[in-house]
């Protein structure tokens, strides 16, 4: 199903909902920073980029007032709960106390996503025997389900769209904020990227997603960032099957494995000045095994890279070539890392914004 969702031509048929969305962010931005330079919040815009790329390709459409509401409730208590720790995961005999209410809270939850996802499978099937054109992802899988429903039951498609949904969302966003954030701070690595946009792709026209392969150093820009602020510091937990050895360490069949990718990352035996953000390092580098390890690895892997890389190397390019950016003040902005499993901002980032005036002829088009 991983193939048949992430495959290359798939990801294909849904560029033109990445560049719109995109397109959007755009014009929102330039509603004030046309004349000049404003203050501009952008951890929610760029929230909401992402939110609406992954929502549309997952369930082809928006959601409005309450449905988004609803929704977002639902991701919200989803990443809470999978980020409380819970003791009786590590000491067995605690197993039986539902501390803090997470078992409760999670029944709640799934009961909760249980009917938005049911709601939204029904009305795809009904959409689906209306045009009988597969596009989202639910209607992928639910043509799946038609060839093998043993397997891909309704339960089965609720729990992938809403890992998906998940999975997708979050990690995007925080990303591109954290590049831009970093970006605002080495006014020089800005600087370069805008010379890259420049060169290869001009001011006649916005980037496309046809572009991407052209612009290597805003891609060594989204890897630098991802090294130092992986979106999934600590991957996901995975579980020994069978009794085995780790880095010297023996683990017993069915330990929790947690993976540090935030400390390998920034480990100095295997990086060269780990904490400087240094985008050319990804220039000279080829395949590292498993130094860069912010997607995991081998079957379980997280199967949006590429997805990822679409997204935020477009978003970045795309802002770079549009804008002309500065901190609020002399500061630096701040680099804190804030709570939750996505390692988010601890501060969100805002930004001064004004639109570059050799791309006037092209924003006004807009
Ligand atoms: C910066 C962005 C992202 C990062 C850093 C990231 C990272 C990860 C990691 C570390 C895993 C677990 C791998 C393992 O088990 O070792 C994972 C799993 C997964 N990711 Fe991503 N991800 C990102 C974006 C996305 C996007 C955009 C999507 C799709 C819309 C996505 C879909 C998934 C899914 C479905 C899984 C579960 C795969 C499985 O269990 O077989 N991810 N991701």
């Amino acid at each position: 199903m991983t193939l048949e969702l992430f495959s290359s031509t798939r990801l294909k048929t849904y560029t033109s909902v990445r560049q719109d969305e995109v397109t959007s962010l755009i014009k929102q931005l330039l509603q004030d920073s046309f004349q000049d330079f404003t203050r501009v919040e952008m951890k929610s815009r760029i929230q909401g980029l992402s939110f609406n790329i992954i929502m549309k390709i997952v369930a082809g459409k928006l959601f409005f007032g309450s449905e988004v509401s609803e929704f977002k409730d639902v991701v919200r208590d989803a990443f809470e709960a999978c980020g409380t720790s819970n003791p009786g995961d590590f000491i067995q005999f605690l197993g039986w106390i539902d501390f803090q209410s997470l078992k409760k809270r999670l029944m709640e939850l799934h009961s909760k996503s249980d009917r938005f996802l049911q709601n939204l499978i029904q009305e795809f099937r009904s959409k689906r025997l209306e045009t009988g054109k597969p596009k989202t992802f639910i209607d992928a899988m639910l043509s799946l389900q038609e060839s093998e429903p043993e397997y891909y039951t309704d339960d089965v498609i609720k729990a992938n769209t809403f890992a998906l949904l998940l999975a997708g969302t979050d990690t995007s966003s925080v990303t591109i904020e954290w590049a831009m954030s970093l970006l605002l701070n080495h006014r020089n690595v800005l600087e370069k990227a805008r010379a890259e946009v420049d060169e290869h792709i001009g001011q006649a026209r916005l980037v496309q997603e046809t572009d991407l392969p052209n612009l290597p150093y805003i891609q060594c820009i989204v890897n630098e960032t991802l090294r130092l602020f992986p979106a999934a510091p600590l991957l996901v937990p995975h579980e020994s099957s069978e009794d085995c050895t780790i880095g010297g360490f023996d683990v017993a069949c069915g330990t929790m494995v947690l993976v540090n990718a935030w400390a390998i990352h920034r480990d100095p035996m295997v990086w060269e000045d780990p904490l400087s953000f240094k985008p050319e390092r990804f220039m000279r580098m080829g395949n590292e095994g498993y130094q860069f390890i912010l997607f995991g690895t081998g079957r379980r892997q997280c199967p949006g890279s590429s997805l990822v890389n679409r997204l935020v190397v477009l978003a970045l390019a795309s802002l770079i070539q549009c804008f002309e950016w500065e901190r609020i003040g002399e500061d630096l902005v701040g680099l804190e890392e804030g709570e939750g499993l996505t390692m988010p901002k601890d501060e969100p980032l805002v930004a001064m914004c004004k639109a570059r005036e050799i791309m006037s002829p092209v924003l006004m088009d807009l």
